[in-house]
């Protein structure tokens, strides 16, 4: 067994970590961190449980610990991090320094030259960009990032789009309230309401998706050409982002054609990547964020309502924002770290 450690372990991603990882057959979680304020409690007193199982056994009388290299056990192997943006640009960089190698959720450094910003089954390769990542800077452990919910939901599906010549990308977006953390919007704000705007995310699909396509160089990543341009918006959805997407490509793909890009898009030989990766549907009021953010235990992305334009083609796609979206997607990167042999 790997042992693992999940910093920022009593929030809202943390708790879906410990959901994902105390049930998992190569993870085993060794250590737990949170503020200052947590650190020194049980788990079950210091984090307000609010997943839909129950606390696990395993964790609930676990001492949470401080969020700091010196206080975690040094034979854990890899360490999550579900800590606010701001709090992980200050402390990430001190557990890589001690040698730990870190699968980051939180949005700081996405797009940083030397720091590998993944999703297995698109660009597994970059994770090759550690070694220049160790070179540069002196770690003996490794920083590495998945993306922004949105992003995430969208890119496999481009990725299956690209061999028609991905020229050009619209998307607009419709994203469950839990993307923004337990108390990000009150309830007063988002029912009977949709909220046309969510700070920053427009810019993280737009520069995002273009590196996550780029081609690692063996030095670098050169960015993907698309033009995306996104609209994001907050609607009364608990979980489950669903995307409406216009792709302008360079050929002219059939709605088969486009149906057998997505199926036959390959997914990834580790234990939560789901086979498929992208589900498709024929009917044209599918995917549905209450019906379909589940699948492939909430690491499937969902596509359909594929029409043809003068340009290219257009569908909506869906995923769980909190699983592939945020814990799940760390976790396969962990899963991937450790198969690639960079623990
Ligand atoms: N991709 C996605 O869909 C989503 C991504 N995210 C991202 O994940 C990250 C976490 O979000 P979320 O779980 O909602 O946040 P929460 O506020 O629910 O949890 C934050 C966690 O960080 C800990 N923490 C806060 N301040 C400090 C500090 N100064 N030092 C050490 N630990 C600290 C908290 O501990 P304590 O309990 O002690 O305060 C808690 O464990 C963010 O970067 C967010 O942007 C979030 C939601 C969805
Ligand atoms: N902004 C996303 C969630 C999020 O926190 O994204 P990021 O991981 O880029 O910080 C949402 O509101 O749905």
């Amino acid at each position: 067994m790997t042992r693992v450690g999940v910093l920022g372990a009593t929030g809202a991603v943390g708790q879906r970590f410990i959901q994902l990882l105390s049930s998992h057959d190569d993870f085993e979680i060794a250590a737990l961190t949170a503020s200052s304020d947590s650190a020194g409690k049980p788990y079950k007193e210091a984090a307000k449980w609010r997943v839909d199982t129950p606390i696990p056994d395993s964790v609930a009388d676990v001492d949470v610990l401080e969020t700091t290299p010196e206080a975690v056990p040094n034979d854990v192997d890899l360490l999550f991090s579900s800590l606010p943006s701001s709090v992980a640009e200050r402390v990430e960089h001190g557990f890589c320094e001690a040698g730990y190698v870190v699968s980051s959720n939180s949005s700081n450094e996405r797009n940083a030259a030397d720091v590998p910003l993944v999703i297995p089954e698109v660009n597994a390769d970059h994770l090759d960009l550690i070694e220049v990542q160790r070179d540069e800077r002196g770690w003996d452990g490794a920083l590495v990032k998945n993306p922004n919910c949105s992003t995430i939901t969208m890119v496999p599906t481009l990725a299956a789009l690209d061999r028609f010549g991905l020229d050009r990308v619209h998307v607009s977006t419709l994203q469950a309230v839990s993307g923004a953390g337990y108390s990000g919007v009150s309830s007063m704000e988002i029912l009977d309401n949709v909220i046309p705007h969510i700070g920053g995310e427009e810019e993280k699909m737009e520069t995002e998706s273009r590196k996550l396509l780029g081609e690692f160089t063996g030095s670098e990543i050169d960015w993907h050409d698309v033009d995306v341009s996104a609209s994001c918006n907050r609607v009364p959805t608990l979980d489950g982002h669903l995307e409406n997407v216009w792709a302008e490509l360079d050929d002219d793909p059939t709605v088969e054609d486009v149906f057998a890009a997505f199926e036959d898009y390959a997914g990834q030989d580790l234990p939560s990547a789901p086979s498929p990766l992208i589900e498709t549907f024929e009917e044209p009021d599918r995917p549905q964020p209450r019906l379909d953010r589940f699948l492939g235990d909430g690491m499937a992305v969902a596509a359909g309502g594929v029409q043809q334009t003068p340009d290219g083609v257009q569908y909506n796609c869906l995923a769980h924002n909190t699983i592939r979206g945020a814990a799940g997607a760390s976790v396969l990167n962990g899963e991937l770290l450790e198969r690639d042999g960079w623990l």
